[in-house]
């Protein structure tokens, strides 16, 4: 479906444009160079504004007409030449300029006025230009000087003198504030202004001030340290709006300026960052001022006019709507804050274009912000006033910029009166440096102009002649005509003068009861911060009591672990000691065990031959009782020689069943006559201990009916009545290769108790000697 295109186009001849706000319009590139731009440039002068620009819903179009509008290619320098210039060539000629730069946030506001050091924006433009242009037509420093009330002193060049000798002794406050790296240079294209009045000298002073959250504050002010004082904005004997105690800095050139510039920065972001606010949300103002001293041949010798020009740069808080950033908290307070400003500034171009139009007497809201108060002057006809609105032309930005533009629109059809240069008259002071005492400084002051009465002629009447009378008469007539006519010109100049004046009486009056409504309001803050001052102070004291009182205990604390300390040292002492004694007894202790252990070694050496002794003489022993029990047949063992038997062969006795012994009995049995082949109707229970090796011996044991077994399990083994007799064989070698066979014999007799106890009558060696055998050292033995 078509929807016709709705389109407003208004063409504003140049005659129109005469004596107006001049409004520009500066698009800048967008970030996204593949976004599709929602606003078209139709001509110069005109563009417009698409609402649907990818063309999916309903599509409209507004165009609007600016004097001159900046494309996204269009440099720095164009800008600067087209806007700024103009103005600065009035500002050298004694007229103001206020430049301002309006849109929503990142649209290159303060880019085009600040620009960076390779793209100078305007502010540094204006003051390189400003420098190239009267750098020769200077005035000596200091011979003119800022009341800090919007007016300037002249003083004589014996006090100049003396001020430029105290700084360079000094140095300057403010450049010293500013660090090396924090200071700019921007490129210089030696610009230079058309027409820069010969007959005079100039001094440059500059400004640079905030307004935040609807409060002045003077970048350049340093009597606070870091933390910024809000100021107040007055009016001066000329009706004109300023800033009452600024820092207004006299510079000499362009890096001087560059140097207060950056200085203003620091301290705005040193200020910002101690509010936690953005730089960027405050409106910010440079301001040049151009003082004149006109050595004119028209006026009075010893007389000279001051005039001065001024050119406020300022860079408007970005124009978004409270909700669209999602502000909280004291982002919304500064939101609504530049909001009311902004509405502020609106609503007065509003008026004064509906007065101008209509006729109508509505009041100008002025006084509803400090942006619109400080600057009501330019907007009453004291000077040319320009904007440049900054634009972003992407999608989403459609709907501020829309309200930006719109704003435009209204600001341009604004009439400004065409300002003249005004002229303060003042004495020069006449002495020369370094002669008599300093002259007062004068105070620059305006001429008044009431229109003189003159005195009547006095008449002679001629009597004779009619004639002459009748002319005298005319002429005195005429004489009081004019006279007539200069009272009613002087009464009505009295009733200006009186209307002005009471005008102005009631504007003090308001002013007083600003004034007293603020003096109000800091005598509140200064109570608060009074009782402040005073809680703080409790608050010390009672910090202060709590310190001493810690360091009391901290010093008990201290005499604690003094005293600790001691207890510690004399325990590690003690320990000491001990360690040492500890360490002295142990070399004892080794010492006694080493000498116990050679003599245990002594005894056991001892012990060991004696029982080698022993053992030699049993041997022997044995020898003899083996060959008295093969010569004798019956030999009774008494039960001595069997415990004796028993010890000889440890190994074996082991294995011998101990519940079958009955010392009492073995003590008192008689052992029959040893024979190896008898027993031959017995049955034998053949115990072998120790597997034996079957030797192929000559000699074997007789038993001829006998039953093996290698352990005795139960006591059935011993107890079986059939078995008579018992038999424990052991075999053993030594290291020479002999192999000895030893037979324990007993009987197995039956006990009243149902048991079986074995009574050992013999003992049978067999040695069978090794046919390899190597014949024992005497230690083997
Ligand atoms: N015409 C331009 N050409 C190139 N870059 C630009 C132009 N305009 C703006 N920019 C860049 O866009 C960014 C935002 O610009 P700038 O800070 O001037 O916006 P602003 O409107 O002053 O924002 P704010 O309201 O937050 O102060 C900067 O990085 C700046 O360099």
């Amino acid at each position: 479906m078509n929807i016709p295109k709705m389109q407003r186009e208004k063409q504003l001849s140049n005659s129109d444009l005469r004596g107006t706000v001049k409004v520009f319009c500066r698009l800048r590139p967008l970030a996204d160079e593949a976004e599709f731009p929602s606003i078209k440039l139709l001509s110069p002068t005109t563009l417009t504004v698409i609402s649907d620009p990818k063309g999916k819903g309903i599509r409209k179009e507004c165009n609007y007409v600016f004097r001159h509008v900046f494309t996204s290619y269009s440099g720095q320098r164009e800008v600067f030449e087209h806007v700024a210039l103009p103005l600065l060539e009035d500002v050298v000629n004694g007229k103001n300029g206020l430049l301002f730069t309006y849109g929503v946030t990142g649209s290159g506001k303060t880019y085009t006025l600040n620009g960076d050091q390779a793209n100078p924006g305007i502010m540094p433009s204006c003051i390189n230009t400003l420098f190239n242009s009267i750098s020769h037509l200077q005035a000596y420093k200091f011979l003119i000087k800022s009341d800090r009330m919007n007016g300037f002193e002249v003083q004589s060049e014996n006090e100049a003198l003396e001020e430029r000798l105290r700084e360079t002794k000094m140095g300057t406050k403010h450049v010293r504030s500013v660090r090396k790296g924090d200071r700019i240079t921007y490129t210089n294209d030696e610009t230079k202004l058309k027409s820069v009045p010969d007959d005079c000298s100039f001094s440059v002073f500059v400004s640079y001030t905030e307004i935040y959250n609807n409060q002045v504050y003077d970048l350049l002010d340093e009597s606070n340290g870091k933390v910024l004082q809000s100021k107040i904005i007055r009016e001066d004997s000329q009706r004109n709006m300023y800033v009452n105690g600024v820092e207004e800095v006299e510079v000499k050139s362009a890096a001087d300026a560059f140097e207060l510039f950056a200085l203003g920065q620091k301290r705005k972001r040193m200020a910002h960052t101690l509010l936690n606010a953005e730089s960027s949300r405050s409106h910010s103002i440079f301001n040049i001022r151009v003082v004149q001293l006109v050595h004119s041949h028209d006026v009075v010798p010893a007389q000279s006019l001051m005039r001065v020009g001024q050119l406020s740069l300022v860079d408007l808080a970005g124009s978004e709507r409270c909700n669209r950033t999602n502000n909280t908290g004291m982002r919304l307070k500064e939101a609504s804050s530049i909001n009311n400003s902004l509405m502020t500034l609106r609503s007065c171009m509003e008026a004064l274009r509906e007065n101008q139009t209509s006729g109508g007497n509505r009041v100008v809201p002025y006084r509803d912000s400090r942006l619109t108060l400080l600057f009501k002057n330019y907007f009453e006809g004291e000077g040319q006033v320009q904007m440049i609105v900054c634009i972003k032309p992407s999608e989403q930005d459609n709907e501020e910029n829309l309200q930006v533009l719109k704003f435009a629109e209204v600001t341009q059809d604004i009439q400004i009166t065409k300002a003249e240069p005004r002229y303060l008259q003042f004495r020069t002071p006449t002495n020369k440096i370094g002669y008599t005492p300093t002259p007062k400084t004068v105070k620059a002051k305006s001429a008044s102009s009431l229109p003189v009465v003159s005195k009547l002629p006095s008449i002679r009447l001629d009597l004779d002649d009619c004639n002459d009378n009748i002319a005298i008469f005319e002429k005195l007539a005429r004489a009081v005509r004019v006279r007539k006519q200069r009272q009613g010109q002087f009464r009505d100049e009295c009733d200006r003068s009186a209307t002005h004046l009471r005008k102005r009486l009631v504007e003090i009056n308001q002013e007083n009861i600003l004034s007293k409504s603020e003096i109000r309001n800091l005598k509140a803050i200064i109570k608060k911060d009074r009782s402040q001052m005073q809680n703080q102070n409790v608050k010390i004291a009672d910090l202060e009591l709590a310190n001493h009182e810690f360091l009391q205990k901290n010093n008990e604390q201290q005499e604690l672990i003094q005293g600790l300390q001691l207890t510690i040292d004399e325990k590690n002492l003690k320990i000491n000691q001990n360690c040492l004694e500890h360490e002295k007894n142990k070399q004892k202790f080794v010492i006694q065990t080493e000498k116990l252990n050679q003599e245990l070694d002594n005894k056991l050496r001892k012990q060991r031959e004696q029982l080698e002794v022993e053992m030699h003489a049993r041997d022997l022993k044995l020898k003899k009782v083996k060959e008295v029990i093969d010569s004798e047949l019956n030999v009774e063992v008494t039960p001595t020689r069997i415990e004796t038997i028993r010890q000889l062969d440890t190994e074996t006795k082991e294995n011998i069943p101990q519940y079958t012994t009955t010392p009492a009995l073995e003590r008192t049995v008689t052992i029959g006559r040893v024979n190896r082949a008898r027993g031959v109707g017995d049955i034998w229970l053949e115990h072998n201990a120790v597997k034996p090796i079957a030797l192929q011996t000559v000699l074997q044991p007789s038993m001829k009916r006998r039953k093996s077994v290698d352990r005795l399990k139960k006591a059935t083994d011993v107890t079986n009545p059939k078995q008579s007799k018992y038999c424990l064989i052991a075999q053993e070698s030594d290291g020479a290769g002999d192999i000895e066979t030893r037979l324990y014999k007993g009987d197995i007799v039956p006990t009243c108790t149902g048991g079986a106890q074995v009574i050992f009558n013999g003992v049978e060696r067999l040695r069978e000697e090794s046919p390899t055998r190597t014949p024992l050292s005497p230690n083997n033995k």
